[in-house]
């Protein structure tokens, strides 16, 4: 099974940051740090610009897919997609499966000003403070490789140091689990199984209708069309998460306005 092999590659990862991170010292050291970016407050006011909050995602290769972008330049998509008024940027540092690098999240942190998503599959505290290090804004959570103890555990630690936390589902089981365990205010529905890479965006709608008032709701994967978006909107997505539809045109930030629409200007801060 793919995503066990993926957990299975992020345990060795692990145990290697195990090695090599002092906590004191990564605690010392994120203390002087400046704050986070909200991330789940720049989707909320994203969506007073366009129909529903944008999470632009910087992906050069995927399991489901091989390689996605040959011409693959982190920094300049990232600035494109800031341009083109995208609330907030994911990037993909795991390296081994979708070719990325916390380099590579290291470098759009210092090129674009909107708040970052650290986008790889979250098993251990010390990824957690690693993200904060390397400029991350947000952490993801995914349910689906987590019990309730680490979900519960790992959103406190990140919240601790500054970090907003989207919390990923599939499935019933899964969105129950991340309610019990009371902490998320931001959850992704993925509608890619992570372990057929099958994608269906009639999820979003199932899973959205079980979440309760207050919830900032992120509709992830196989978004690449205005229908797709009326759709996921009607089911009440407040945000979306688009990758591989972006990486696909040439010029990203006009894949943006085709997608989305072009920015509406509130008048309001924000
Ligand atoms: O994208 C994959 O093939 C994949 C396979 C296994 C686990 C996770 C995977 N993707 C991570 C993501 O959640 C997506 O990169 C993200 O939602 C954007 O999806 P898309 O717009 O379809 O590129």
């Amino acid at each position: 099974m793919f995503l066990e092999r993926i957990v299975a590659t992020k345990k060795e990862e692990a145990a290697a940051l195990k090695a090599s991170m002092n906590l004191n010292a990564a605690e010392r050291e994120i203390a002087g740090l400046p704050a986070c970016l909200g991330f789940e407050a720049a989707l909320q006011a994203g969506r007073r610009r366009r129909p529903v909050g944008l999470i632009a995602e910087v992906k050069k290769a995927s399991p489901s897919k091989g390689l996605i972008r040959p011409d693959f330049h982190p920094v300049q998509l990232a600035k494109a997609y800031e341009a083109a008024g995208a609330d907030c940027i994911s990037v993909l540092t795991d390296v081994q499966y979708f070719q990325g690098s916390n380099d590579y999240l290291r470098g759009v942190r210092e090129g674009v000003n909107v708040p970052l998503l650290r986008k790889d599959f979250t098993i251990d505290e010390r990824q957690i403070y690693e993200a904060r290090l390397i400029g991350a804004d947000a952490i993801l959570l995914i349910a689906a490789i987590l019990d309730k103890r680490q979900l519960d555990a790992y959103h406190r630690l990140a919240r601790d140091i500054g970090l907003d936390v989207l919390v990923e589902v599939h499935n019933r089981p899964e969105l129950e689990a991340v309610l019990e365990v009371g902490r998320a205010t931001l959850i992704g529905v993925n509608n890619r199984n992570l372990h057929t890479f099958e994608t269906d965006l009639s999820v979003t709608e199932q899973l959205i209708a079980l979440m309760p008032e207050g919830v900032t709701a992120v509709s992830e994967s196989a978004i690449a069309s205005t229908e797709d978006i009326a759709f996921v909107e009607k089911a009440g997505a407040q945000a979306v998460l688009v990758g591989e539809h972006f990486m696909r045109q040439p010029d990203v930030g006009a894949a943006i306005e085709g997608l989305l629409g072009p920015v509406v200007k509130t008048g309001a801060a924000g």
